[in-house]
């Protein structure tokens, strides 16, 4: 125990409740289905310095986070001053929704609540520190991508030792990329590589000092290895340098194509703001649950965006004997390294509110024998309920089957005892939870199993969200690639990646292939410019195109290059015209006081008389096309833009094609990266000029390269011609959708929803029942149609964020019918259930057997103790007493088997 780690009580006595003063409220009540006790309250307080919060399981953690905001809110506390960083997407919305829930508001709120990835990933968009049309991939396809550069075939990978090669060279491709960028040594990544391998006999083989420098240089290129050619080749040595290689060329392979996987949002997000430290937004309110579980790098990157002056508040919140994520990162060690920090502010919380007194004592007992926590500080309940005969059993099975099916059984009694109840299994592998879901499937029992692969990361999940990505976003490769291959035009993810990067080399997508025959986006547009053509642009009072009005239209008429004739009116409008835009004065507003005002009607006409039947070309034109389309319906009748002027070109979309690796593709950023004429004053009749600036700039790279780009054309038609055939209806299809409107059901999951039945019934996908999990989730929990009505709008909104899910996100979610949850222990943390089944508790698994030090062993003894800590009422704990199978020689063997031996202190408490 550490000096500063003392009971909360002044003089070291265990408090009770009632024994502390209360604390003051100012204009803040605590309204709400309970009274929080004294320790809670202290902790919803705390508003200024430093402050670590250590609880054990059930004393009320995430609810006090929630009502932190509350409370700070209600002192003045400006949202955008706060950072709320969680564990997981799914505590993240569990905090937003008691968030909401306690300020009695719904829907959208502008207050950042999610774990340090996501912080990352939004830093790294808002701030352009990675192109525009980036796509962030998850692990799957960052294995894909390094199996492809090891050149093996898709799928010849899963399951052996070759993922585990495959995972060193991308973890060797992160821990060389920080060494090489100078991250400090206390926050490098995947230093576990250096335990795995014998580097310094690796760089003696190869006559360099083990230095990091060296280490970044092999990495990087820089450094060159002097292999003996003389002697006995040695394998290891291939091996290991071509570990180098590869991740080398890994990390090219992202740069090429704008790609970056989860742990470059962190690396590339702390480089680029430990450099730009003076123009960082630091938060001066910030709190951070699950603080076990983070990283020293995660805490590295919090510290950057923290205001470390007095005024700022910083709550660490955790418990450290529910620290189980060792293998992602986390180290126990940076607890150490808050309690420094947090000095005398010590907290703790001494209520346990999920479990009555016989599962407390069980709790307590084990954390106080088995974790050596100190017994001041373990938690107390009120809650005395006596213990029923079936409230906390032992069970042993002769076998492992057996055991199953006393599982199943167990299931059953629950369900029938207590049907309003939730039970979880909680397992420790992903292959149990596939044996205990099919004997209950057997058993007619309904239940919901969280683990294996992902539902999100299924084939139909990922060929699904692939359509809507590419649909609002016709640059991304990585879904057109996925398209490709679930449509059947190629075989391998790999094969369809390459091909999407010959296409963009030569300034095509795919999406060309859908829109032409033998033609191309390019190509129409170079055509187009060699005669007639109108640019335009408007300015609007906001940005929705339903309902905004243009109040400002300007246009230029150019033949061959040449303005031939000028348009630019102001349009009365009755609608506010915002004061300010993008952080400067909005110049509208003036321009719109000084000019003379044209009645809508007439403006309208007028303008739609001056294009006539040229062509219109614009810079983020589709929004224009669309707000006109809307504003002539509005103001001129009947009138469908769409129809007179059915195309259009974006020099925005453009510009996508033509520079993919661009930052920003606003007009003022393309004028500047390109040192172009033009100025971009967010006035119509300037806009227009700089865009014209733009379109003759790429126009003049595009005819350079024409030949190529029409050779790659023909070369490919026959692809073309297939990939039309089947999916040029799909994809139009949802395009034409895009700006349909409803405010009663979300259109992008009826979309969704439609999808699935046309990718099955084209044998795509096979059908996948658990599917409807997602379309209720989304319906549900995540869309709400009368925030954002149109497709266009929900894809904007929730795109990022549904290809980012993943399965435990779901859980506590209303689309989650079935009480009977199966799950990993892992999975399972931060939940709560009525009734918890703990499956195999057997000596060998927990701890398991390959886990030899002490810490390891501690670790697995945490395990055990998260998860008997989700009972909220009865703990069954069952184990079989031998094993049986077939050894690798084709002998039956059957070894027989203990109970854990984490069960040595608690087994009293228990019914056998
Ligand atoms: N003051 C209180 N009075 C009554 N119930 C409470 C109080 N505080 C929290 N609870 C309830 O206690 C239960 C446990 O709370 P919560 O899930 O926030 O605990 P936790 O500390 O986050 O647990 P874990 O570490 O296991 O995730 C919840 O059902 C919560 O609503």
């Amino acid at each position: 125990m550490k000096p500063t780690d003392t009971p909360n009580t002044q003089d070291g006595s265990i408090p009770t409740p009632g024994s502390y003063p209360l604390y003051e409220y100012p204009a803040y009540t605590f309204d709400r289905k309970y009274e929080n006790d004294e320790f809670q309250k202290k902790v919803i307080t705390l508003d200024s310095g430093y402050h670590l919060v250590l609880a054990p399981p059930g004393c009320g953690k995430t609810d006090i986070l929630a009502e932190r905001v509350v409370r700070a809110l209600s002192c003045g506390v400006s949202l955008d001053d706060m950072l709320c960083l969680t564990f997981t997407n799914r505590a993240a919305r569990g905090m937003r929704s008691r968030i909401l829930e306690r300020l009695q508001a719904s829907g959208e709120m502008s207050l950042f609540v999610g774990n340090v990835h996501r912080f990352c990933s939004h830093y790294l968009f808002d701030n352009n520190v990675v192109a525009r049309d980036t796509t962030v991939i998850d692990e799957q396809e960052s294995l894909s991508i390094m199996a492809s550069i090891f050149g093996w075939k898709e799928g010849s990978y899963a399951g052996n030792g070759y993922n585990r090669v495959l995972t060193n060279a991308i973890k060797l491709q992160h821990l060389g990329y920080m060494i090489a960028s100078g991250c400090p040594k206390e926050f490098l990544m995947h230093t576990d590589l250096f335990r795995t391998f014998d580097y310094k006999t690796l760089f003696k083989l190869v006559s360099l000092d083990y230095t990091m420098e060296n280490f970044a240089g092999l990495y990087t290129g820089t450094v060159f290895p002097k292999v003996d050619t003389s002697g006995q080749p040695s394998k290891y040595l291939d091996d290991c340098l071509q570990q180098f290689k590869f991740a080398r060329k890994y990390q090219q392979y992202k740069e090429e194509r704008n790609l970056v996987d989860f742990d470059d949002l962190l690396i590339l997000t702390y480089i680029h703001a430990s450099q730009h430290q003076d123009r960082l937004k630091k938060y001066s309110w910030i709190q951070i649950d699950e603080v076990q579980d983070l990283s020293p790098f995660q805490f590295g990157i919090i510290d950057l965006f923290t205001d470390h002056s007095k005024e700022n508040v910083t709550l660490y919140l955790g418990d450290e004997q529910q620290a189980i994520f060792s293998f992602i990162g986390a180290k126990l060690a940076t607890l150490e390294w808050l309690r420094e920090r947090c000095g005398e502010n010590m907290h703790r919380l001494y209520f346990n509110y999920r479990s009555p007194k016989y599962l407390l004592d069980v709790f307590n007992t084990y954390a106080n024998m088995e974790l050596d926590v100190d017994p001041h500080f373990l938690p107390k309940t009120i809650n005395l309920t006596e213990a029923g005969q079936d409230s906390l059993c032992i069970l042993s099975a002769p076998e492992k089957d057996a055991e199953v099916r006393l599982v199943a059984e167990s299931v059953g009694n629950f369900c029938t005892l207590y049907p309003a109840e939730r039970v979880a299994v909680l397992v420790p592998w992903n292959k149990d939870a596939d044996q205990i879901s099919s004997v209950l499937s057997d058993r007619n029992i309904p239940h919901f199993k969280i683990s294996g692969t992902d539902l999100f990361t299924t084939r139909q999940a990922q060929l699904l969200f692939a359509h809507l990505q590419v649909v609002y976003l016709d640059s991304n490769m990585m879904a057109w690639s996925k398209i490709l291959t679930g449509t059947g035009i190629f075989n391998e993810d790999s094969e369809a990646r390459r091909f999407v990067k010959y296409l963009r080399d030569n300034y095509l997508l795919p999406s060309d292939f859908l829109n032409y025959t033998r033609s191309s986006y390019m190509l129409e547009l170079y055509r187009c410019c060699q005669g007639e053509y109108v640019i335009f642009d408007t300015e609007t009072t906001g940005l929705n195109v339903f309902e905004d009005d243009i109040v400002q239209i300007a246009a230029i008429k150019v033949n061959a290059g040449k303005i031939t004739d000028r348009f630019n009116i102001i349009l009365h409008t009755d609608k506010q015209i915002p004061a300010m835009l993008g952080g400067i004065i909005n110049p509208l507003l003036q321009e719109y006081e000084r000019a003379e005002k044209v009645d809508r009607k007439t403006g309208l006409c007028a303008f739609m008389d001056f294009v006539g039947d040229c062509t219109l070309i614009g810079q983020n034109v589709e929004y224009d096309c669309y707000i006109l389309d809307y504003n002539l319906r509005r103001d001129c009748g009947d009138f469908s833009f769409f129809t007179v002027h059915p195309l259009y070109f974006d020099t925005l979309r453009v510009a996508r094609i033509m520079a993919p690796r661009l930052k920003s593709y606003k007009l003022k950023s393309l004028l500047e990266v390109f040192g172009l004429e033009g100025e971009n004053s967010h006035l119509a009749d300037d806009d227009v000029i700089a865009t014209l600036s733009v379109l003759d700039h790429f126009l003049g790279i595009f005819a350079a390269n024409m030949q190529q780009h029409i050779d790659c054309l023909q070369n490919n038609s026959a692809v073309a011609e297939l990939f039309r055939r089947a999916y040029a209806d799909i994809y139009h299809g949802t395009l034409s959708r895009l700006y349909q409107r409803s405010f009663e059901t979300p259109l992008l999951v009826d979309e969704l929803e439609q999808l699935y039945g046309t990718f099955i019934q084209k044998e795509w996908i096979t059908a996948n029942p658990k599917m409807q999990y997602i379309f209720s989730f989304l319906r549900n929990d995540v869309i709400f149609p009368e925030k954002t009505p149109s497709l266009k709008e929900q894809l904007s909104a929730h795109l990022l964020d549904i290809t980012t899910y993943r399965e435990a996100d779901l859980c506590d979610s209303s689309c989650i019918t079935e009480k009977v949850f199966v799950s990993t222990v892992h999975k399972a943390k931060g939940l709560e259930f009525e009734n918890v089944i703990i499956f195999e508790a057997t000596d060998g698994i927990y701890p398991f057997f390959d886990k030899k030090t002490p810490e390891e062993i501690r670790e697995s003894a945490r395990l055990f103790y998260v998860a008997m800590t989700r009972a909220k009422k009865r703990l069954h704990i069952t184990y079989a007493e031998s094993v049986s199978g077939i050894s690798k020689w084709g002998n039956p063997y059957s070894i027989d088997k203990e109970p854990t031996p984490f069960l040595r202190h608690i087994k009293k408490y228990f019914n056998f």
